[in-house]
C-alpha cells in the first residue's frame, strides 16, 4: 500500500470507528486476548495499527523483536517494521530507548515554518522471555508514549488533513525514516523488551479528538481563505460590470439609431411602393399595348403569308416585309419577355414592401390612436380654456358691477350728508326762530296778563281767537293746495320747457350735449376733493385747476353730479332712444379721458342697477314695440356690433352672425354706401332680436353682449387692444311696418363707446401703445375736425378722415339726432384733461346740423 493511499484511508476513518477499535483493542490487550501483532495486523488497514498497539500489548511483543544477541537478525526486523511503519500516520509514536529525535515539518508557504519535535523516549527493550529489567543500549522498543511539542500543534495537525495530510504525513514519514536509518547506522544496541504494563502511559482518545478538531479548523480556515476569494471575485465582477452597462447603454443608443433609420425606410419604402405601383401600372399598360403590336403584327403577317403564297413565289418585296415583320414580331417578344421579367420583379418589389407597407401601418394606427388620445385630450383642455375664459368675463363683470355700485354709494352717502347737514342747518335755524317768537309772545302774554289782570292762562283764549284759529287753519290748507298745484305747474312747466327745449335744439338741429362726472373711486388716492362742482340745476359746471381756483364756468343740456344713477341718466335720453322707433337714425355717443366712465355710461355691468344705456335702451325699444304692436304695427330689430382699432374694422359678432362660421376668418369689413346714399358696414354681422317676446330679446342682447366682450378679451390678448384703446360701436336696426296703413319706418340707434383721449406726454406709451394713442388721438381729432367744419358752417366736411367719422356721417350730417356724453373724472389730476374734454363738447354743443330726418315710407309712395 502505497504512503498516501493509507494517509488517505486513514483520514476516511471515522473518529467512531476508531473509538470502537480502541476500545476494542484496549479490553482485548488487558484481558491478553490474542496477540498484539494479529490484532495490529488486522488494523493496519485502517491506520490504527501504528498507534503503538505493539508497544502497549500487556505479555506480547508489540512488533517483531529479534530474539537473543542475534543482532543481524534484529536489525533485519527492525528495519523491515520501520518500512512498514513509513507508510503508517505521523501519529506513529516510537518508543526509542535513550535518545530523542527532533524533526521539522515544512507546512505549505504560506504558514511559517515551525519546528515540531517529537520525541522518542528510549527505553530499554523488554526481553521476548518476559525479562523486565531494562538494558541499555540494547534493543529499542516502542513505549507507547509519544511526546509531540509544537508552537502551533493545532496548526501543524491541521496540516495533517486531507491532501495536507498525506504530504505531511511523507514529510514527517521521511523524518521517521532518517531517524530510523540513523539509528541503524549508530551501532546495534541491545533492542529493549517492550515494557509490559497495564497503564498505556498516554491518552489515546483524546489524540485522536485533537487531530478531528484541527480538521474541522482546517477546515474553517479553509472556507475562510474561500470566503475572501469569493469577495475577491465580487469586487472583480461589479469592476467588470460598469463596462458592461456603458456597452448596454450604447447598445440602447444604436438600437434608437437605428429604430429611427428603419422609419426614414418605411417612408422611402412607402414611397417606393407608390412608384413601384406607378411603374407597374406603366408596365401593365405597355404590356398590352406591345401584345395588341404583337397580334396586330401577326395579323398582318399571317395576311402577308397568305398573300405571299398566293402570289408569285419570286416577290420579293412580300418576303422582305414578311422578313421585317418576323424580326419585329421577335423584337417585341423579347421586349415582352423582358417587360413580364421586370414586373415580376417588380411584382416581388411590391409584395416586400407591402409587408412592410403593412408594418408601417400598423405603427401608423397605433400612433393614429395616440394622435386621436392627445386630441380629446386638447380638446378638453380647450373647453376648460374657453370655460375659464368665460368666467374670466364674468368676473370682469362683476368686478366692474361692484366697482360701480360702491362708488355710486359713496356719491348717494357724500350726497345724504350734505343734505342732512343742509337740512340740520336749516333745522337748527327753523329752531331759532322758534324760541326768539316764543320768548316773544311769552312777553306779549306776560304784557296782556298785566294788562288785564289776573288772568290765569287758558284764559288767553278767547272764542273769538278759536274761530280764528279755525280760518287760520283754512287758510293754511288752502295756501297748500295753492303750492301743490303751484309745484304740479312749475313741474309740467319744467317738461314743457324741456320739451320746447328739445324741440328749439332739434330745430336748430344741435347736438345735444350732456356732461357726466363719476364718483371717486378706489383707485383715485385718498384725496377726495373734487375738481368739478356740479351745480344743483342741473345744467351747469364748474372746474377748478390743481391749484384749487375756479376755472371756467359751463353750460350744457344737462349736468350729472356724481351721485347721478344710471336710471337716473337713462330718463334723460329715453326720448331721444325712442325716437330711433319713430324713424330717426339717432347717434349716441360718450368722450372723455380713460377711465372717465364712458362703458360705464354706454354699457355699465351687471344685470341691476348698474346697467347703462345699451341694455336699459333696448329694453325701452321692445316695451314700446310691444305696444305698438297692439296698432297693428310689425317690427324687425337686429343688432350688430363692431370696434375701431387703429383704424380697422373689427366685427365684434363674428361668431355669432349669419352665415359666418363659428371661429371661422371673419370677411373683411367696409364702410359703404347705399343707393340712398347713407353709410352702412358690409359683412357685418346682425343678430336678430326678439321683438314679441321682451325675456327673450333681453336674452338675446345678454348673449349678444358676452360675445362681443368674449372677441375683445381674445383680441386683447391677441393684440393687446384694450377696451379704451378702440372705438366700439352698438347698433341696434329697426325696422317697423304698420300693417294698416303699409307705412315704414327705419330707424337706428347708435350707441358708441369712443377710445379715451390721452395726453402722449402723460399716457408715456412707446411701442404699439404709442401707435394706438396716435391712431386714437387722430380719430378724435378728426371728429373735432368734423364738428369745427359743421360749426363754421364750411361747405366741406372730412368726414372720410377717419373711420369713426365716416361711419357715423349720416347722424352728424343733420340727417340724425346726435347726443354727446362726456364723462368726467372728478379728480385734481385730471383738471387739465377734464377741462379740455369740457372745451370740446362747448364747441360740439354749438354745432347746428339743422333739422333731422325722419326715415318713414308712407304707402301712397313719398318720404318724409
Ligand atoms: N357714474 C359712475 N358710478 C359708479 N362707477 C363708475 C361711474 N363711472 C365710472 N365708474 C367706474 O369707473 C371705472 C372706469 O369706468 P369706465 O371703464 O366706464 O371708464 P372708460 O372711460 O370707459 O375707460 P376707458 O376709456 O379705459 O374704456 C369702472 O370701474 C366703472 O365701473
Amino acid at each position: 500500500m502505497s504512503t498516501r493511499s493509507a494517509l488517505t484511508d486513514k483520514t476516511n476513518t471515522t473518529s467512531k470507528d476508531r473509538r470502537a477499535l480502541l476500545a476494542e483493542w484496549k479490553n482485548k490487550a488487558k484481558s491478553g486476548e490474542g496477540s498484539g501483532s494479529s490484532l495490529l495486523a488486522s488494523k493496519r488497514g485502517r491506520g490504527l495499527s501504528a498507534l503503538g498497539g505493539a508497544a502497549r500489548v500487556t505479555g506480547g511483543p508489540v512488533r517483531p523483536t529479534t530474539s537473543g544477541g542475534d543482532t543481524n537478525k534484529r536489525q533485519k526486523t527492525t528495519q523491515a517494521w520501520a518500512t512498514s511503519r513509513s507508510t503508517t500516520s505521523a501519529r506513529t509514536k516510537f518508543a526509542s530507548t535513550t535518545r530523542e529525535t527532533s524533526f521539522q515539518i515544512k507546512e505549505d508557504e504560506n504558514v511559517e515554518p515551525r519546528s515540531k519535535t517529537i520525541k522518542f523516549a528510549e527505553e530499554p527493550e523488554t526481553e521476548d522471555s518476559g525479562d523486565a529489567a531494562p538494558k541499555t543500549g540494547g534493543r529499542s522498543a516502542l513505549k507507547g508514549s509519544l511526546k509531540y511539542t509544537s508552537s502551533r500543534p493545532s496548526t501543524a495537525r491541521a496540516r495533517m488533513t486531507g491532501d495536507n495530510a498525506g504530504e505531511a504525513d511523507s514529510v514527517s514519514n521521511g523524518a521517521v525514516e532518517r531517524a530510523l536509518k540513523r539509528r541503524q547506522e549508530a551501532p546495534v544496541q541491545q533492542a529493549p523488551q517492550p515494557e509490559v504494563e497495564e497503564d498505556l502511559g498516554f491518552d489515546l482518545e483524546e489524540d485522536l479528538d485533537e487531530v478531528e478538531a484541527s480538521g474541522l479548523k482546517s477546515r474553517l480556515r479553509a472556507m475562510q481563505k474561500k470566503l475572501v476569494s469569493l469577495e475577491q471575485e465580487k469586487v472583480g465582477l461589479s469592476m467588470a460590470k460598469a463596462p458592461l452597462e456603458a456597452r448596454l447603454r450604447q447598445n440602447e443608443d444604436a438600437w434608437n439609431k437605428e429604430k429611427l433609420r428603419f422609419q426614414t425606410e418605411i417612408g422611402a419604402l412607402k414611397g417606393n411602393i407608390k412608384e413601384a405601383d406607378e411603374k407597374f401600372r406603366n408596365l401593365e399598360h405597355l404590356k398590352s399595348t406591345v401584345e395588341e403590336e404583337n397580334s396586330r403584327l401577326n395579323l398582318e403577317n399571317r395576311k402577308a403569308n397568305s398573300s405571299v403564297a398566293q402570289s408569285a413565289p419570286a416577290d420579293n418585296t412580300a418576303w422582305s416585309k414578311q422578313l421585317s415583320n418576323d424580326k419585329e414580331i421577335v423584337e417585341l417578344k423579347e421586349k415582352i419577355d423582358a417587360f413580364k421579367e421586370e414586373i415580376q420583379g417588380l411584382k416581388l418589389d411590391k409584395i416586400s414592401l407591402e409587408s412592410d407597407n403593412s408594418a408601417t401601418n400598423m405603427e401608423y394606427r397605433s400612433l393614429s390612436a395616440k394622435y386621436a388620445e392627445l386630441q380629446a385630450e386638447s380638446g378638453d383642455i380647450e373647453a376648460a380654456k374657453a370655460s375659464a375664459n368665460e368666467a374670466q368675463i364674468q368676473l370682469d363683470v362683476l368686478t366692474r358691477e361692484h366697482i360701480a355700485t360702491s362708488a355710486q354709494l359713496n356719491a348717494v352717502a357724500s350726497d345724504l350728508a350734505a343734505t342732512r347737514s343742509t337740512a340740520e342747518a336749516e333745522l337748527k335755524k327753523q329752531t331759532e326762530e322758534w324760541t326768539k317768537k316764543e320768548k316773544e309772545l311769552r312777553f306779549e302774554n306776560s304784557v296782556l296778563r298785566t294788562r288785564g289782570g289776573n288772568f290765569e292762562e287758558g284764559d288767553l283764549v278767547r272764542p273769538d281767537d278759536v274761530e280764528d284759529e279755525a280760518v287760520l287753519r283754512a287758510r293754511i290748507e288752502e295756501r297748500d293746495s295753492t303750492i301743490e298745484e303751484l309745484k304740479e305747474q312749475l313741474i309740467k312747466g319744467e317738461q314743457q320747457r324741456r320739451k320746447m327745449h328739445n324741440r328749439i335744439q332739434e330745430l336748430r338741429g344741435n347736438i345735444r350735449v350732456f356732461v357726466r362726472t363719476r364718483p371717486f373711486l378706489p383707485g383715485d388716492g385718498d384725496n377726495h376733493d373734487s375738481a368739478v362742482d356740479v351745480s344743483p340745476d342741473g345744467q351747469s359746471l364748474q372746474i377748478f385747476d390743481k391749484t384749487g381756483k375756479a376755472d371756467n364756468n359751463f353750460q350744457f343740456d344737462k349736468t350729472f353730479a356724481p351721485s347721478a344713477m344710471q336710471e337716473n341718466v337713462f330718463e334723460e335720453v329715453s326720448e331721444f332712444v325712442q325716437s330711433a322707433l319713430d324713424g330717426f337714425h339717432v347717434c349716441l355717443f360718450s368722450y372723455g379721458q380713460t377711465g372717465s366712465g364712458k362703458t360705464h355710461t354706454m354699457q355699465g355691468s351687471g344685470n341691476g342697477q348698474m346697467r347703462g344705456i345699451i341694455p336699459r335702451a333696448v329694453e325701452q325699444i321692445l316695451e314700446q314695440v310691444n305696444v305698438l304692436g297692439q296698432q297693428k304695427w310689425k317690427y324687425s330689430i337686429s343688432a350688430s356690433f363692431l370696434e375701431i382699432y387703429c383704424e380697422n374694422l373689427k366685427d365684434l359678432l363674428v361668431n355669432m352672425g349669419d352665415g359666418v362660421p363659428a371661429g371661422g376668418k371673419a370677411p373683411k369689413l367696409d364702410i359703404k354706401r347705399d343707393a340712398d346714399g347713407k353709410s352702412y358696414v358690409n359683412n357685418l354681422a346682425g343678430v336678430k332680436i326678439c321683438n314679441t317676446d321682451k325675456a327673450e330679446g333681453m336674452a338675446q342682447l345678454e348673449a349678444v353682449m358676452a360675445a362681443a366682450a368674449k372677441t375683445r378679451s381674445v383680441a386683447k390678448t391677441d393684440m393687446n387692444a384694450q377696451s379704451s384703446r378702440s372705438h366700439s360701436v352698438f347698433m341696434l336696426h329697426i325696422h317697423g311696418q304698420n300693417e294698416e296703413d303699409g307705412t315704414i319706418i327705419s330707424g337706428a340707434l347708435n350707441l358708441c363707446d369712443l377710445a379715451g383721449s390721452e395726453r402722449l406726454d402723460r399716457s408715456g406709451a412707446t411701442g404699439q401703445q404709442l401707435k394706438e394713442t396716435q391712431a386714437i388721438n387722430k380719430s378724435l381729432s378728426c371728429l373735432g375736425d368734423v364738428f369745427s367744419s359743421l360749426a363754421s358752417g364750411s361747405s366741406h366736411v372730412p368726414y372720410r378722415n377717419s373711420k369713426l367719422t365716416y361711419l357715423l356721417q349720416d347722424c352728424l350730417s343733420g340727417d340724425g339726432k346726435a347726443l354727446m356724453f362726456v364723462n368726467l373724472s372728478p379728480t385734481v389730476q385730471s383738471s387739465h384733461e377734464s377741462l379740455c374734454s369740457l372745451r370740446f363738447a362747448k364747441r360740439v354743443s354749438q354745432v347746428e346740423l339743422g333739422k333731422p330726418t325722419k326715415h318713414v315710407t308712407y304707402k301712397m309712395g313719398g318720404k318724409k
